[in-house]
């Protein structure tokens, strides 16, 4: 996939947008890692201050899709960190979508992954194991669903129903 500007997908897309095939996710979000800009199919999860199910998404090949992981916004602990930013990054995965927090900034920014969270935290999750994946999730003001497209980059975050051909 080329270079992808959200700004200029926007410009060019009023009818998407309007329809709802094509989301502006809200301006909520830190960027980490090495890939300012990345895209790719959606896998979505569902957990709470636990990150069990996280580990086990990224422990499979990644084929340069994006995890979109609803934490529910949670600011008591990370559910993503250094080790999890390396593992993602050696499976193929082209990014990490986190409502909630990650930690160890410094080795996610020097992983060749995209990585946008709310905001970074130093402590651990719970290790319980409970969530859902590959259900509907509600992030940044939208709802995202398993197989959308999602497109990152300086500007913001997209889904599409579909993929965008640019
Ligand atoms: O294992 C965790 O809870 C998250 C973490 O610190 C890492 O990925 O390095």
């Amino acid at each position: 996939m080329a270079c992808l500007a959200t700004a200029e997908v926007c410009d060019n897309n009023a009818a998407l947008l309007a329809s709802g095939d094509l989301r502006v996710l809200q301006p909520i979000f830190q960027v980490y890692g090495q890939c300012r800009t990345f895209s790719g199919p959606v896998v979505t999860l569902r957990v709470f201050e636990d990150n069990v199910m996280v580990r086990e998404m990224l422990q499979t090949k990644g084929e340069g899709r994006v995890l979109v992981i609803d934490g529910g916004g949670s600011m008591r602990c990370a559910l993503v960190g250094g080790n999890l930013g390396q593992l993602a990054q050696n499976m193929g995965w082209a990014g990490v979508v986190v409502n909630g927090c990650i930690r160890d900034v410094d080795e996610i920014n020097g992983c060749d992954i995209g990585v946008r969270a709310l905001a970074s935290h130093p402590q651990k999750s719970n290790k319980r194991g409970i969530g859902e994946k590959h259900i509907p999730v509600h992030v940044g003001g939208t709802l995202i669903r398993d197989g959308e497209w999602l497109y990152a980059d300086s500007d913001g975050i997209l889904v599409s129903k579909t993929e965008l051909c640019i």
